[in-house]
């Protein structure tokens, strides 16, 4: 078995030595990295002055070599802010009205990339696998592939792929897909990608389908695949478990007295629909008055890319729409929603997520949503919470036990949270083992061997030449 080779644009480098990893990412590439010995390689978070970063720093963590680079500011401005966060993210988040195409973003783009390879290429051993996550890192197979790397190489997409139409609109769609067919394999978080990946590739003509899910483009062979993401189920939920006697869960709990917590965790992102929550919540408030002083709805949202333009402006509205629903419908003993702009930890967000009653995940658009996941492990199996969930989530291709919303209906979703509070508690058990059972089954750990499993599987049968009645 080769070793594993991950890239991607953010390692999460444990701080210290025996630390344990961050977040399912980490944990499930960390113990495949660790098993097979290998590499995860990526950006440092850091931009150096000068035209040219200073060499990758190697940090050795057992059988894992954690790579960083550094990256310059024109870099980071180009492809991090630049084309990634303001081209492809809003693309694919289906908001073709917030992308700003920009000549030099996406040179920048296609230069960090070659960056990457070059740096990574010296290190790479001819029976390595790789793995290259998300759309930072689109073109880093092609960059690889002209330095004459043949490794397998798989590629797993962690937002959405949206239909052709909003694809095409993009200028330059045909070099990301040209990107994309050096890959052995691309994973999608959920079939509604697959689906719009393969319409595309129809629509456009420009890739053959050969089945079972394999393409050619241009004499490239690709598979597609559908592999969603998992979280680390059983520990989430032994931590959910541990945390409530944590101090700050405590404290958190006595702070909303007898009322019924409502939960929302994301980051300040557009896509995640926190505006048209906050009314959402006004709404139920106002159609509901029963609930007033009864309900505490905490919303926790660390900052996040706020360098790109729409990111701030979207930080100052949902402060203000936050404001603007505490006051008309707060009263001198109660403050209905609690809006917290800094990131929580995950052994705390556990605790709170167990003594919530209902958890909001309500994005306008999102890859899969790892908090809808780790909400329904955290719950008490005796009297779990409802997850009032967007339909527009990856995770809801999964959880069916939850009560899905269109965030854009802002009536319908405040009745979902009037439902979601009054359910009895059969029902809540029901909806939540099903929901249980498919996360204990479909863990991180899951997704991570069957994504590479596919992957090696795949280049096997690349490797078998096709017999034509020509050559028999
Ligand atoms: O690295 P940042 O720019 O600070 O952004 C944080 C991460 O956001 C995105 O997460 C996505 O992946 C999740 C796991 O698969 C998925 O549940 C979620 O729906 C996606 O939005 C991004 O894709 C990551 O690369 C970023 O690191
Ligand atoms: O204050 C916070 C907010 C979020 N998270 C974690 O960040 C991840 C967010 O992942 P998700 O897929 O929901 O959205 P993304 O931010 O990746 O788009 C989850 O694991 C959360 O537990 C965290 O640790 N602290």
């Amino acid at each position: 078995m080769g070793r594993l080779v991950v890239i991607s644009n953010r390692v999460p480098v444990p701080a210290r030595s025996g630390d344990a990893p961050a977040g399912g990412l980490a944990v499930a590439l960390n113990a495949a990295l660790q098993e097979r010995g290998g590499i995860w390689f990526g950006w440092s978070g850091k931009s150096s002055p000068g035209a040219e970063p200073p060499p990758p720093r190697f940090q050795q963590q057992g059988n894992i070599s954690y790579v960083l680079t550094d990256l310059t500011e024109t870099d980071v401005e180009e492809y991090y802010h630049g084309f990634a966060n303001r081209v492809l993210w809003p693309i694919c988040h289906y908001r073709l009205d917030l992308a700003e195409y920009g000549r030099k973003e996406m040179a920048g783009y296609f230069r960090v990339n070659r960056l990457f390879a070059h740096r990574l290429a010296p290190l790479i051993q001819p029976d390595d696998i790789l793995w290259v996550h998300d759309y930072h890192l689109i073109p880093l197979a092609f960059e690889l592939r002209q330095m004459g790397i043949k490794n397998t190489i798989g590629f797993f997409l962690h937002i959405p792929w949206p239909p052709s139409d909003v694809i095409a609109a993009m200028p330059m769609h045909e070099e990301i897909i040209r990107g994309l067919s050096h890959y052995d394999l691309i994973g999608f978080q959920t079939d509604y990608d697959l689906d719009n990946f393969a319409g595309y590739l129809a629509r456009e003509g420009i890739a053959r389908k050969l089945g079972a899910g394999r393409f050619e483009y241009h004499g490239q062979h690709f598979k597609a695949a559908v592999h969603g993401i998992g979280i680390e189920t059983k520990s989430f939920a032994q931590m959910a478990q541990v945390a409530i006697s944590n101090s700050a869960v405590r404290k958190a709990r006595q702070s909303v007295e007898s009322r019924d917590l409502i939960i929302g965790v994301d980051r300040l992102d557009y896509s995640k629909g926190l505006t048209q929550r906050i009314d959402a919540f006004e709404r139920f408030l106002r159609a509901y008055p029963g609930y007033h002083n009864k309900v505490t709805y905490l919303q926790i949202t660390p900052k996040s890319r706020s360098e790109v333009p729409e990111y701030e402006t979207m930080q100052k509205m949902v402060a203000e729409e936050a404001g603007r629903v505490n006051g008309a419908m707060g009263t001198l003993d109660w403050v209905p929603i609690r809006y917290v702009n800094r990131s929580v930890g995950r052994h705390i967000l556990a605790g709170l997520y167990r003594i919530a009653r209902v958890g909001l995940v309500t994005p306008l658009r999102d890859g899969m949503n790892l908090v809808a996941k780790e909400f329904i492990a955290a719950q008490d199996p005796d009297n779990p919470g409802v997850l009032v969930l967007s339909r527009f989530a990856g995770a809801a291709r999964e959880l069916d036990g939850a009560v899905l919303v269109n965030p854009y209906d802002t009536e319908g979703t405040a009745n979902a949270i009037a439902r979601a509070l009054s359910m009895s508690l059969q029902e809540r058990r029901e909806r939540w083992q099903n929901m249980m059972n498919f996360l204990l089954h479909h863990d991180v750990s899951h997704w991570c061997d069957a994504f590479l499993n596919d992957l090696t599987q795949h280049k096997q049968i690349q490797a078998v030449p096709i017999v034509t009645k020509a050559s028999a």
